[in-house]
């Protein structure tokens, strides 16, 4: 797929494969295009040229058979701030067809799988950005989806909310196919089975972390991004 902007290509023929069940990020410095990606695939921007296939079905065409099976936690949250996060739940749940019987049950169980019974009845503005950011997740999940997008799960978050963050994530793996973006390296060796690295809208490595140290020589991803990303400094 590509998308331009005027005489700017954000995403340049971006081409890969996502096995079901994997984690896969999009790790890219800022303006990279991983939102812009994630846009594309989940149906709020369409591709210049090209397309995509989700579950088999093509983004241009057959979106609205995609939409109830995928689900997005957004760079800012979409979480409603005046609402409870029981009330964010269940709204959610209702917006994606849930009768009230099935939204109370889903609400329930998301409560109690990302630990947020405490602050059930709390507006969603009181919460940390740590709680927010699980409950964005939360929100994402509370469809089934079979595919879920996370961008940027874990900016601006300290060191102690990321890691829970990362072990909420951790816990979906081979459940839910999960295409995150990303900044922090460190994210991507705690969480994605494997990474496309993108800069100035090109894809410029796909592998494992494993993968992409061999192909640079380097022993860690910090070194090996710098080398890939650096060798295409002409984009960047
Ligand atoms: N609606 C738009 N109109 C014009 N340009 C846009 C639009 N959306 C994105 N862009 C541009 O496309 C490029 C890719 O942006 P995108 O948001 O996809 O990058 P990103 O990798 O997600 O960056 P970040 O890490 O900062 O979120 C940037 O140069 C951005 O300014």
């Amino acid at each position: 797929m590509t998308k331009t902007f005027g005489s700017l290509t954000a995403v340049d023929k971006l081409n890969l494969t996502v096995a079901q069940g994997e984690t896969f990020a999009l790790l890219g410095v800022n303006g990279a295009g991983k939102t812009t990606t994630i846009s594309m695939l989940c149906g709020l921007t369409k591709p210049t040229s090209g397309n995509a296939y989700l579950l088999g079905e093509s983004v241009l065409t057959d979106a609205k058979r995609i939409k109830p099976q995928i689900n997005l936690s957004p760079q800012e949250t979409a979480v409603a701030p005046n609402l409870s996060v029981t009330e964010n739940l269940r709204l959610i749940a209702g917006i994606y067809g849930q009768s009230a019987q099935q939204a109370k049950a889903s609400t329930q169980q998301a409560l109690d799988e990302f630990g947020l019974n405490a602050v059930a009845s709390q507006k969603a503005h009181t919460l940390s950005g740590g709680m927010q950011r699980r409950l964005s997740i939360a929100m994402g999940l509370i469809t089934n989806p079979k595919i879920l997008f996370l961008d940027e799960p874990t900016v601006g978050l300290d060191i102690f909310a990321r890691r829970e963050l990362w072990n909420v994530i951790k816990g979906l793996k081979g459940r839910v196919t999960i295409l995150l973006t990303t900044h922090y390296l460190e994210e991507v060796e705690a969480l994605a089975d494997r990474i496309a690295i993108m800069v100035a809208g090109r894809t410029i490595a796909i592998g494992t972390v494993a993968e992409l140290k061999k192909q640079t020589g380097e022993n860690n991803l910090e070194d090996a991004f710098v080398k890939l990303v650096g060798g295409n400094n002409e984009l960047a």
